[in-house]
């Protein structure tokens, strides 16, 4: 199983130091959407510039103008880009089209929607790479959050899928086990003291 680094912060130079601690335990860096939304899509080719083996991930979100939003993040040095599941069809297929161009990937973010395992098979179809089971932050937050229904989306969807949603040592192993393709962690790794011994602990429980 691979691991995403989720780099939810504003600044490109603070993603930058995150992502150079991080690299030799992960698989993936993720530029987060807050990210995006405030150093723009410069953060991107800035990431892609210092880590060009790594695969680089842009948290678009997308909802509308699916071929264009996707088409300006793979230009700017993405390999995969996110669109929501929430959104039509249409867009799912207009960012598809932008992928295959830059034979590169879309990801869709299950995030808010209700019966996830039915939508991923879906947007599979539509010729997402894989989906991502996600609860997001404000999700997270609730009382008696658990990552137990991603896990179990996930194990129904039976379509290539990753987990977001706090994930951490003591939960990655479940994510492995529930058949996840990328475990990705965000305030895991980066609110930790030390950001690259908080990656390697995530790569070593799943030794
Ligand atoms: O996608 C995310 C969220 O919507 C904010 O952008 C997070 O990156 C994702 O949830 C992973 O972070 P953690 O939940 O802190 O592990």
């Amino acid at each position: 199983m691979k691991i995403q680094f989720a780099m939810d912060t504003l600044t490109t130079e603070q993603a930058l130091e995150w992502a150079s601690q991080a690299a030799p335990h992960v698989d993936i860096l993720e530029l987060g959407t807050p990210l995006i939304k405030s150093a723009g899509l410069s953060a991107v080719t800035a990431v892609k510039k210092a880590h060009p083996d790594k695969t680089v991930f842009a948290d678009m979100k997308t909802m509308d103008a699916g071929e264009l939003e996707a088409d300006i993040a793979f230009k700017a040095g993405a390999d995969l880009v996110t669109i929501l599941g929430t959104a039509d069809d249409s867009t799912i297929v207009g960012a598809v089209q932008a992928a295959r161009a830059h034979s590169k990937g879309i990801v869709v973010d299950l995030i808010g929607v209700r019966d996830k395992a039915a939508r991923a098979r879906e947007v599979v179809k539509l010729g997402a790479e894989f989906v991502e089971m996600h609860a997001g932050l404000d999700e997270q937050a609730q009382e008696g959050y658990s990552l137990d229904g991603l896990l179990e989306a996930g194990r129904t969807a039976q379509v290539p899928f990753s987990v977001a949603g706090g994930v951490k040592d003591s939960s990655i192993g479940a994510v492995k086990d529930a058949g996840a393709q990328i475990a990705v962690a965000g305030g895991f790794i980066y609110s930790a003291n030390d950001v690259g011994s908080a990656a390697k602990k995530l790569r070593e429980a799943i030794a």
